[in-house]
């Protein structure tokens, strides 16, 4: 697959080359030169396969020319080793999409797994490398299981000090080896702009071999496409064309991976863009003003993201599929408001979390008559132990993971939001 930089369209690169440099010149995402699309007849058959095998199949229209068949299904094989997603019923015709039975409990799992099995596939020269990864909570712990203790590998991660759950930051920040994390005085965006500012820096890249493992690697969107066709295929084939997905969104990968599988023919009728307050998009959307605010600190504090980064692909897909923005749903969802709707569910035997009420709510909204609606549930609502059970006036039981790292002690330093810091500390300790 050859991929071309939004900033430099010039730039053009393969999927593995990619993968390897995370961000292109002027700090441009890559984006696919050739969007597949899949007859009806290919579309059946690939919804009737299972899990694995439809993945494999799905990541092969984008990946042939790079990796055989049988190497990508070793590759999705390794990569999705655990529990697929899971549909639970709501309402009449309201479901949950569960993506959070993985091994660090967040949909992050899939792409980070995914991109941890591509670099050890390429990595036969044994090339050391270095992972920069900022987080607001899900990710850092996706990346750090999934690079554990791989030869070869560095994994640096970024966090906005004192603005993730506790359990989230034991997940990730007490796991050493070649796991080194650090808190920021500042927020999500802060910690993004510190990684993109790296890998401008042609010293830091010339000693560490720079890469990142958010969204921003094309590796972690494609990997997240393969749910959207398990979501479609366990709807109820009477629901599958008046289908609609919500999805809680703050950096917005996971919103591009649902619409770079409706751009293969994957017929959703429509996607609901859910934010909490940080609603540079919605704001965008509504009256065609770009402009980030200071980032404010939620409940859902995943999304605590006001320069989401994947907006640029969003704004592509739809200028190359000459689908028209205006058709896009979206909202913003208030504090209030997401603690009434964790409630709501609760009282319809459903324990969530702040990130999937958000969707929830608007889906709720937002759904007509004959459409059958899916919101994500992206996280565990473990993870978010403390808001939940203040909130639902309940206990909630822990999964051993979380258990078993909350015991332990936190590994991380502390820096200000300063570029010039994290090089030296990068120089210095790695
Ligand atoms: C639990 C949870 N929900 C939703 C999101 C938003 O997803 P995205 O950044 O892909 O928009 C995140 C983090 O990204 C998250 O951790
Ligand atoms: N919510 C994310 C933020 C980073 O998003 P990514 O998809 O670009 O890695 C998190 O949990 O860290």
């Amino acid at each position: 697959m050859k991929l071309y930089n939004l900033k430099d369209p010039k730039e053009e690169v393969g999927f593995l080359q990619a993968v390897q440099l995370g961000l292109g010149k002027k700090q441009g995402l890559f984006f696919p030169k050739k969007l597949p699309i899949l007859d009806h007849n290919t579309l059946d058959h690939l919804i009737n396969m299972n899990f694995i095998d439809r993945s494999t199949q799905i990541l092969s229209y984008f990946l042939n020319d790079e990796i055989s068949l049988s190497n990508l299904k070793l590759i999705v094989k390794n990569s999705f080793s655990f529990q697929k997603p899971i549909l639970k019923s709501i309402t009449k015709n309201i479901s949950c999409l569960e993506l959070f039975h993985g091994p660090t409990l967040a949909f992050k799992d899939f792409g980070a797994r995914f991109m941890a099995q591509i670099l050890l596939f390429l990595n036969t020269k044994n090339k050391p490398m270095t992972i920069l990864t900022a987080t607001s909570g899900d990710t850092g712990a996706a990346v750090a299981h999934a690079f554990y203790k791989m030869k070869n590998i560095q994994v640096v991660i970024l966090y906005p000090k004192g603005k993730i759950s506790t359990l989230q930051e034991k997940l990730f920040c007490t796991l050493g080896h070649n796991v080194h994390t650090i808190s920021i005085n500042g927020s999500f965006d802060d910690c993004q702009n510190l990684v993109k500012k790296s890998f401008n820096d042609s010293l830091l890249n010339k000693k560490m071999h720079l890469t990142s493992a958010n969204s921003i690697n094309i590796s972690r969107l494609l990997a997240q496409i393969c749910y959207y066709f398990e979501a479609f295929s366990l709807t109820p084939i009477q629901h599958q064309k008046n289908l609609i997905i919500s999805v809680p969104c703050g950096n917005f990968g996971n919103l591009t991976a649902g619409l770079l599988a409706k751009s293969l023919g994957l017929p959703i009728k429509n996607f609901i863009a859910a934010t909490n307050s940080n609603n540079t998009v919605p704001n965008f959307l509504k009256n065609g003003v770009w402009e980030p605010k200071p980032t404010i600190s939620t409940i859902s504090n995943a999304m605590d993201i006001s320069q989401p980064n994947n907006w640029p692909r969003v704004k592509e897909l739809f200028l190359r599929k000459k689908w028209n923005l205006k058709t896009l749903k979206f909202g913003s969802v208030s504090e209030k408001q997401t603690k009434k709707t964790l409630k709501e569910l609760y009282n319809l035997n459903y324990i969530s979390e702040p990130h999937a009420s958000i969707a929830y709510h608007l889906l709720k909204k937002k759904i007509k008559k004959n459409d059958f609606g899916l919101f994500l549930g992206t996280a565990h609502p473990s993870k978010f132990q403390t808001v939940v059970e203040k909130i639902l006036k309940i206990d909630l039981s822990i999964p051993k993971i979380l258990y078993m790292h909350n015991k332990k002690k936190i590994l991380s330093h502390t820096l200000e939001s300063d570029f010039q810091q994290l090089k030296h500390f990068l120089l210095k300790n790695l």
